[in-house]
């Protein structure tokens, strides 16, 4: 479907750099709006902008009516302050749901965020379409990064499970997670979780999105995730692939949130 901007809902996507990756992940989104009709402007700024530079993009699309949400993919070059430039992204078009505001909601019981991350809607979206009972169980979420793994860990507590969180400063990972009955990693690592840390019949949700050298594929690398999947499906009862997996769903939750944030746009403009 064709989208205009002005009939459609609207996602502005600001990039920074040349990082092939972010270039990749950006692709991906562009293409899932054109096919659910969302329309989309793209700003690309090149490595080396100022913070100014990138704070004016922001807030031309902050004043932008015809824009409902906007994304900074992330991450930025480092000579640029993350934090600010979530800061500046209007609470009401923050479709990523990182702002400190919607953030802050998600995690205080009682109060409701605008939005809540993509990866993570997209964790519990999957565990309730699988039937999987989320109140009361042992959930270890490897990772605690304000993008996954954070606010995965307080939406699943949300949701009354009981979580524990694993990071790189956790002794004996494998013993927190050997006892959960839900497992979700978002590490950044290939295969650093292995089968054996995984208690029998567990719900593993592989988030690592990983690129590895592989010379006999066409562009020289392939993407996996951070569970070793072969022998993940040895013990537990279901698996998130890598690709096609969990990634697919985030970008779905992305439409999910463009497109709740232009319906309160419509309706209160
Ligand atoms: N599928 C999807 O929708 C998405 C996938 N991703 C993917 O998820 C992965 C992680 O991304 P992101 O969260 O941005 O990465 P970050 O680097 O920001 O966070 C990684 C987290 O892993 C923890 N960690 C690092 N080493 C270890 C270790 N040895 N043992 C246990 N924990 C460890 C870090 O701990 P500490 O805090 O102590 O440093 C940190 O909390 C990437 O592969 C990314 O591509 C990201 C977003 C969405
Ligand atoms: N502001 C911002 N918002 C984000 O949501 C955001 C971000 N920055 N920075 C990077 C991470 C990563 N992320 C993914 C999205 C889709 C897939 C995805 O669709 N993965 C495909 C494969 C992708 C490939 O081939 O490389 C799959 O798993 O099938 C993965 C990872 C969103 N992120």
């Amino acid at each position: 479907m064709k989208a205009s901007i002005g009939k459609s809902p609207g996602l502005a996507v600001v990039s920074v750099g040349k990082r092939r990756d972010s270039h990749t992940f950006i692709r991906i989104k562009l293409k899932a709006c054109d096919e659910v009709g969302i329309a989309t402007l793209i700003e690309e700024l090149p490595e080396n902008c100022t913070e100014h530079q990138l704070l004016n993009v922001v807030s031309g699309f902050n004043e932008n009516p015809l824009v409902h949400g906007i994304i900074v993919q992330l991450p930025l070059p480092q000579h640029l302050d993350e934090e600010k430039i979530i800061d500046s992204v209007s609470p009401e078009k923050d479709v990523d749901g990182f702002h400190p505001l919607n953030m802050g909601n998600l995690a205080m019981r009682g109060r409701e965020p605008l939005f809540i991350p993509c990866a993570s809607k997209g964790c519990i979206e999957l565990l309730l379409r699988s039937g999987v009972e989320i109140m009361g169980k042992k959930v270890a979420v490897i990772g605690r990064s304000k993008i996954v793994g954070l606010p995965t860990s307080l939406l699943l507590q949300r949701h009354h499970a009981t979580v524990s969180t694993v990071h790189a400063f956790t002794t004996n990972p494998e013993k927190i997670t050997r006892e959960a009955d839900i497992v979700v990693s978002d590490v950044g690592i290939p295969n650093i979780v292995r089968g054996n840390w995984l208690k029998p019949g567990a719900f593993v949700i592989d988030m690592g999105t990983n690129r590895i050298k592989d010379p006999s594929s066409r562009n020289g690398y392939r993407v996996t995730g951070d569970v070793c999947f072969k022998e993940a499906t040895k013990v537990v009862s279901a698996i998130t692939p890598v690709p096609g997996g969990i990634g697919p769903i985030t970008i779905s939750m992305l439409l999910s949130n463009t497109l709740d944030s232009a319906k309160r746009a419509f309706i209160f403009p």
